[in-house]
This record gives structure tokens, C-alpha cells and sequence, in this order.
């Protein structure tokens, strides 16, 4: 008799259950080592290459806004990635990524379509206010995902500190968390608001958005 049903290479994933189960339960999760020091290393080298060549612009929040207020609400420098064009440590970082997105779409069903990601410098002295990262008219942004590429033994001195701010039973409740290397935060876009704390020494960073339709 043929096969009555496609044979299905699904492998239980115990990290992305994890982090399925706190998103579920908190609407984030905090992951250690996402990125081994070795790749931390090799993508603060691509996004210093990068900003050497000068290819960072300061970042623009909406269009209409003139400089001067968006330095009042972010100072950080960022530059949009290319996969298609990606080199040997952006691929790695993609194959990451896309391995996770893959197993977000068969289990939960988020129906994620499209990503975009950003390199991120802060210099010394910058932040990013509190704010939403969906915008007004476009809510395709479902989930947020924040990777730090900062140096091993980075202190809580450093500042650039990320809060989420939380809803519990009513109350609002402030979880702090270090941008320590290889860390990866995810958290639902479209609910939790978050800030940038000010930054004491440079800090670096890939920000991206997993989105539907
Ligand atoms: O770098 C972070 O910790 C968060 C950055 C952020 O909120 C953003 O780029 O929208
Ligand atoms: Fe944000």
C-alpha cells in the first residue's frame, strides 16, 4: 500500500519549546548563548567593518520627523541587512534565524512571512525612549528579536540597560535586562512597550522583527 501520509522530519527542538513556553506565558523570553562567542565575535566585526565604511545612518523614526527630535527619542546608528547578499557571518546568523522562524511556523502556527534586521551602534551617552516597535499603520510586526554583540565582560556599569515594561494583574513592572553577548531577547511586538537605557559605553547590537503576511 502507498504511503498514506507524507513522512513529516519534525524534531522536538527543546530551546525553541522554551522559548514558545515564555512567550506564551509573558509575552518574552530571554535567551543565553543564542550566538557563541565565536559568532558574536565575527558579526561585531561585520557591523564594525560596516561602520567603518560609513554605511550606518542615524537612525529615522517615521519620515517626518526632523532630526533633532529623533535625537531626543533614539541616538543609535543602524544599518538594514541583506540576505540576499550576505557574507559567510551574516549567512550563519540567516541559517539561525530562519531554523527558528521555520519551527515557529510548523508548531504555532504564527504564519511568519517576512523578516527584516538592522545592525545597531549606540554610542556613549545615547538611548532609545520608551516606545511600541509597531507603527500606526502597519501591525505586521509580530514578534521583536534583540541580539547583543557587545564584548565578553560587559558590566551592568555600561549602562544600555533594556527594559521591558510589563502588565502584571494591573500593575506595571520593569524587567532590566543586560545586553550581555550572545543573549537574544524576543518579545511580542505589538504589546510590550520597552526603552533603551543610556548608554555608558558603545554598544552593539542586531534588532529584527518577525512579521506576517
Ligand atoms: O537594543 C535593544 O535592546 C532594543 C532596541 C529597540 O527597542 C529597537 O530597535 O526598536
Ligand atoms: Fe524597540
Amino acid at each position: 500500500m502507498s504511503h498514506l501520509f507524507e513522512a513529516i522530519d519534525f524534531v522536538e527542538n527543546s530551546l525553541y519549546e522554551q522559548i514558545i513556553s515564555d512567550i506564551g506565558t509573558q509575552q518574552f523570553s530571554i535567551v543565553e548563548d543564542f550566538f557563541t562567542s565565536d559568532e558574536v565575535l565575527l558579526l561585531r566585526q561585520s557591523l564594525l567593518e560596516k561602520y567603518d565604511e560609513d554605511e550606518f545612518k542615524k537612525a529615522a523614526i517615521g519620515n517626518r520627523l526632523n532630526e533633532s527630535i529623533v535625537k531626543s527619542i533614539r541616538g543609535d546608528f543602524i544599518l538594514w541587512m541583506d540576505e540576499l547578499n550576505a557574507d559567510a557571518t551574516e549567512t550563519v546568523f540567516f541559517n539561525k534565524i530562519n531554523d527558528l522562524v521555520g519551527y515557529l511556523n510548523t508548531t504555532c502556527f504564527l504564519g511568519i512571512l517576512h523578516k527584516e534586521f538592522h545592525y545597531a551602534i549606540y554610542p556613549k551617552d545615547t538611548f532609545y525612549k520608551r516606545h511600541i516597535d509597531t507603527f500606526q499603520n502597519d501591525d505586521r510586526r509580530k514578534l521583536s528579536f534583540v541580539c547583543y554583540l557587545n564584548e565578553d565582560g560587559w558590566l551592568p556599569e555600561n549602562g544600555g540597560e533594556l527594559v521591558l515594561y510589563l502588565d502584571e494583574n494591573g500593575k506595571e513592572t520593569e524587567k532590566v535586562i543586560y545586553p550581555f553577548p550572545g543573549r537574544v531577547v524576543i518579545f511580542e511586538s505589538q504589546i510590550i512597550e520597552h526603552e533603551v537605557k543610556p548608554v555608558h559605553t558603545k554598544r552593539f547590537s542586531i534588532t529584527g522583527w518577525l512579521k506576517t503576511r
